[in-house]
């Protein structure tokens, strides 16, 4: 079959909802075609790691996002893109169907990465879809024990909800301590004893290297010649940009991301990217991917009102928070926790600097309120100070 957009979005996540919405603010009335893989319309995300447990009244209402009605967009869902001919101007799905488009938007975020080895199943969930947040809901209930491999932010978003549902839970991770490639050292431990003290079994300093599913049971294979068996494994182990499907014309940063420029356009005149998948130059930080929902939110809102003649630029130097077991932390910028920090201790919370080369390229607010907080972060990095003194930065948020 063939269909004919104006606009055409390749992936169905929230950047394709946010870019369509934009695609009307502009005031453009053109046909706009969404393609997903998934078989679920746009919806919010971060609720499947942040909703897991924590809020019990929560439904996975998936319809709250669907953007069809709203912007007469047309969904074509379970359709995963094989291929881009820019020449021609198609995309083609895996089912053989081709789609021609006035604009194309790849907003196909990533992958999650793989354990060789050890395939995702009943049991062992690579966690990044509403199918993963319901298959877990559902194991959880025999209060299983858990292993979660990675301690990144699907980890240690969903340890701390597995362990408020009572399940026995260990987290393997490679860092000496958990959160220690991102917080400084005594941060990084206020942050493992969040998890130790809720009885969740932290094993740092191992790689999980294989596993395999064997009934009611998986077991994982760790880096210094040891296993762990389970009766579930979580894994979230990063993404890799989504882009195997796209000509070598469409140019790519080393890591496999869409390089776009200010205007979110590509190599190719019509072809755009947003979100996970683009990496972009940033106003403040300079070229950067960023996976963080509030870039997915306003980069999407600012390529769909360009998709549609807006002539602006994205400016937005996106903000991510996380939130577990009582403790919620947000930044801007880089936290790389092997850059120099300066930390700003607060009434039990932080204010924590990261620097390289001197110059301040990350801002964490850790369990602190300031008003207005991640605004003056972005003045700070914005700056480009290169402070003689960097304890001089002690008290300049609040
Ligand atoms: N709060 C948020 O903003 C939020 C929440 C959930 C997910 N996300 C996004 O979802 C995506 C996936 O999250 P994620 O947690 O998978 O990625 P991540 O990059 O946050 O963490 C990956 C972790 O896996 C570890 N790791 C790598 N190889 C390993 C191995 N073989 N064995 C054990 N550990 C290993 C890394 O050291 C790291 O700690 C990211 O884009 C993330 O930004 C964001």
């Amino acid at each position: 079959m063939h269909h004919d957009y104006d606009f055409l979005i390749v992936g169905g996540g929230m950047v394709a909802d946010a870019a369509a919405k934009g695609i009307r603010e502009q005031g453009s009335e053109g046909t706009i075609g969404i393609l997903g893989e998934e078989p679920t319309p746009p919806f919010p995300r971060p609720a499947l790691s942040k909703k897991l447990w924590t809020d019990p009244d929560f439904t996975f209402d998936a319809a709250a996002m669907h953007t069809s009605e709203e912007t007469g967009a047309t969904f074509h869902l379970g359709s995963p893109v094989t291929g881009v001919d820019t020449e021609a101007r198609t995309a083609t799905t895996a089912a053989g169907d081709t789609f021609g488009y006035g604009t194309l938007l790849v907003a196909t975020g990533g992958r999650p990465r793989r354990i060789e080895g050890l395939e995702p199943g009943d049991r062992v969930l690579y966690f990044r879809d509403l199918a993963d947040y319901n298959r877990l809901r559902e194991l959880a209930q025999g209060r299983p024990r858990v292993v979660v491999v990675g301690g990144g932010y699907i980890g240690s978003e969903i340890a701390a909800a597995l362990s408020q549902h009572d399940c026995e839970v260990t987290v393997v991770h490679p860092g000496e301590v958990l959160g220690d490639h991102v917080f400084p050292d005594a941060l990084a431990r206020r942050f493992e004893s969040l998890f130790t003290d809720a009885g969740v079994r932290v094993h740092g300093g191992l790689k999980a290297v294989g596993g395999r599913e064997d009934g009611d049971t998986v077991v994982v294979e760790l880096s210094d010649g040891s296993s762990l068996e389970a009766d579930v494994v979580v894994v979230g182990l990063g993404i890799s940009p989504d882009t195997d499907f796209l000509p070598a014309d469409v140019a790519r940063a080393d890591d496999g991301g869409v390089r776009v420029d200010e205007r979110l356009t590509t190599s190719v005149p019509g072809v755009l990217a947003a979100g996970d998948v683009a990496e972009y130059p940033d106003r403040i930080l300079g070229r950067r991917r960023v996976e963080h929902v509030d870039n997915a939110g306003e980069m999407g809102s600012a390529v769909g009102r360009i998709m549609a003649g807006s002539t602006e630029t994205y400016d937005h130097t996106p903000m991510f928070y996380s939130d577990v077991l009582g403790v919620g932390y947000e930044a801007v910028g880089t936290l790389d926790a092997s850059l120099e920090t300066v930390v700003d201790e607060r009434d039990g919370g932080a204010v924590v600097y990261y620097l390289d080369d001197q110059e301040v390229r990350g801002v964490l607010l850790w369990d602190v309120e300031v008003d207005g907080g991640l605004d003056q972060a972005r003045a700070v990095l914005a700056e480009h100070a290169r402070p003689t003194d960097a304890s001089a930065l002690v008290g300049r948020i609040g």
